[in-house]
């Protein structure tokens, strides 16, 4: 069963530990898991707490107030276990949706993939179950971007999405959409950023003569690729490998590091730090 979590920052000072550890207490609940960051760039302070109990939810929201007015704090306060609703976005290459689609079947992941949205018909996913997910053809060209957009932003509502997951979607979010989706929207880039930017990383990795290659997954902002990064993982690859062999490597790295992110951000692991972020893994 999913615990509630509760996730703060603040300005670093003697206390906060403490103080956070008494009200949970006070309030009737049990600390299951606790980790924090002091980040002294910034002077900023991170926690994550993972509790249960028998406590009372209004009373803890009480005591929350005056700790955040006090630290001049901000928190999220997840009470809720129901899976989260995730709406997949995929273009030409399924290999991440259908990693996706196993992890639910097997229960892996706290989610509910709530529908799949593409730019490419049904028939190219003829062999994928989507597990009674809707499917939702949105084809696109440079002149039909708004209108395709305003009509993803209709299934965001109509599928009352949760978080946003860019499984390879090849297409450029407008900055209105980033913007309207910040911190619910994340994509797997198939590269190990910030090298190989933009379009066909692979190609330029092998034209770089490369000796590794990997998998970025980051919260999508309007700077392309650019935004705080959430998982990354690597393999090694050697002279011989063609472009086809490290799109081949690169798939399974691709999966497992946009899997590991999803589960993440579900779990409420992942906390946004300026350009970076600060991630509890479990
Ligand atoms: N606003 C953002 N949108 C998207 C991001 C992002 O970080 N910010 N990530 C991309 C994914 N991506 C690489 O991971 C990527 C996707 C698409 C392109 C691109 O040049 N697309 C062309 C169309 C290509 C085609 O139709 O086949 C375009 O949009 O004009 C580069 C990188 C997802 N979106």
């Amino acid at each position: 069963m999913a615990p509630n979590v509760l996730k703060l920052a603040c300005p670093n000072r003697r206390g906060i530990v403490a103080t956070v550890s008494n009200m949970l207490f006070e309030a009737g609940f049990n600390i299951r898991e606790a980790a924090q960051y002091d980040d002294h760039e910034t002077g900023q302070f991170f926690m994550r707490v993972a509790f249960d109990g028998s406590g009372a939810r209004a009373d803890l929201e009480a005591r929350l107030g005056a700790t955040e007015k006090h630290f001049q704090m901000t928190s999220s306060l997840r009470f809720d276990k129901r899976p989260q609703r995730v709406l997949v976005l995929v273009s030409r290459f399924d290999h991440c949706l259908a990693d996706l689609l196993y992890r639910q079947y097997v229960g892996e992941m706290n989610m509910q993939i709530a529908g799949v949205v593409a730019n490419y018909p049904r028939e190219t996913f003829a062999r994928l179950d989507f597990d009674g997910a809707p499917f939702h053809y949105l084809p696109i060209t440079k002149d039909t971007k708004k209108e395709q957009e305003k009509r993803l932003f209709e299934v965001i509502d109509e599928t009352e999405a949760d978080l946003i997951v860019l499984a390879r979607y090849m297409q450029v979010l407008s900055d209105e959409a980033t913007e309207r989706l910040a911190g619910r929207c994340i994509n797997i880039h198939h590269s190990f950023l910030p090298g190989f930017k933009g379009a066909r990383p692979y190609h330029q990795a092998h034209a770089r003569g490369v000796k590794l290659i990997g998998a970025t997954a980051h919260y999508v902002t309007g700077e392309l690729d650019e935004g705080p990064i959430i998982e990354q993982d690597v393999e090694r690859v050697s002279h011989g490998d063609t472009p086809d062999a490290l799109v081949r490597k690169g798939r399974d790295i691709e999966r497992r590091v946009l899997a590991r992110a999803v589960r993440y951000h579900i779990d409420d692991r992942v906390m946004i730090n300026g350009p970076r972020t600060v991630v509890f893994p479990d």
